[in-house]
């Protein structure tokens, strides 16, 4: 989120508001409360959801959700957008380090996003600046958010689509996105088996990862990358040799004007989105929290 203070605060309160609706007594009927909370339940068995402020609001934003009710408190997780290369407590002037973010109660952060990549040096060929970042999340028990994603717009006769001629676009998609993936993992993996570099809740979750992919030409896009492209794509991505081997969970989720109905059309091939935009209304966000569970929101505020 790129809001002022005062939109991110309305946010999350809204959010949370929007949820509890969902089995608030005064609103709802004995037969729709039951009903309400029940999808509240769902919801957090199903799936989480991730929130990601800038900085100066992400302990009020943290502060919120721990203070909301059960089950929200454990359906939104608070993330952060960035972190310093270093690990550590110490001097790091300027730069707020990801033992910080996870004692301001930070379980997901997210490295080497497009405008980082593109404007903060973290599109270095060799990735060495979003892998350091990757080791400190890891290190510190938080789950990187690795953002990957092709910069250029394939040809609509070569993007593997229905009626196209071919799917060298997917092809070279692919090859970027792995390439920036590698970067990102490089050497990690021993850490990982090691116990060196751990996952968020234990050794089941161990180097747990989320993978971020979105088509650099889709950020900002009226529409978002046709699905059956995304879909091409994020499978032969999962099929690499870098994921494969990989010690730890694998997740992946597209992002890219990723917007309400596009869940419907992604199949079982992702993981999840990652919204910008198309969720900047907490009516539009919890409505697609709804979707990707797959549970009814007509008595919840969606
Ligand atoms: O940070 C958000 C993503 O980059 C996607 O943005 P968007 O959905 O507004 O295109």
């Amino acid at each position: 989120m790129y809001f002022s203070l005062a939109r991110t605060q309305s946010f999350v309160t809204s959010t949370i508001s929007l949820l509890s609706q969902s089995s608030s007594p005064s609103s709802q009927s004995a037969q729709s409360r039951s009903g309400g909370a029940g999808q509240l339940q769902q919801l957090v068995e199903k799936i989480t959801a991730f929130i990601l402020p800038d900085f100066i609001s992400l302990t009020h934003v943290a502060n919120t959700i721990s203070a909301a009710l059960p089950p929200i408190n454990q359906l939104l997780v608070v993330g952060a957008q960035n972190c310093a290369a270093h690990h550590a407590f110490g001097p790091l002037t300027g730069e707020v380090s990801p033992a910080v973010l996870r004692e301001a109660g930070c379980r997901i952060v997210m490295v080497g996003h497009a405008e980082r990549r593109r404007l903060f040096g973290e599109g270095d060929p060799d990735g060495r600046v979003v892998r350091d970042k990757v080791a400190g999340v890891l290190r510190n028990g938080m789950v990187p958010l690795i953002c990957v994603g092709e910069v250029g717009r394939p040809e609509p006769e070569s993007d593997g689509a229905e009626g196209g001629d071919g799917d060298a676009g997917v092809r070279a998609a692919v090859e970027e996105v792995v390439g920036q993936v590698q970067a990102a993992l490089r050497g990690l993996s021993e850490e990982v088996l090691n116990g060196q570099l751990k996952g968020d809740s234990g050794e089941e979750d161990k180097g747990e990862i989320i993978l971020a992919y979105e088509p650099v030409w889709a950020i900002g896009a009226p529409e978002p990358a046709a699905a059956e492209y995304v879909r091409a794509v994020v499978r032969r991505v999962r099929e690499s040799e870098v994921l494969k081997g990989w010690p730890g969970r694998v997740r992946i989720v597209y992002g890219g004007a990723a917007k309400p109905g596009m869940w419907g059309r992604l199949g079982g091939d992702l993981d999840g989105l990652f919204l910008g935009r198309f969720a900047h209304q907490p009516e539009q966000f919890v409505k697609i929290i709804h979707e990707v569970a797959g549970v009814d929101s007509s008595v919840g505020g969606g």
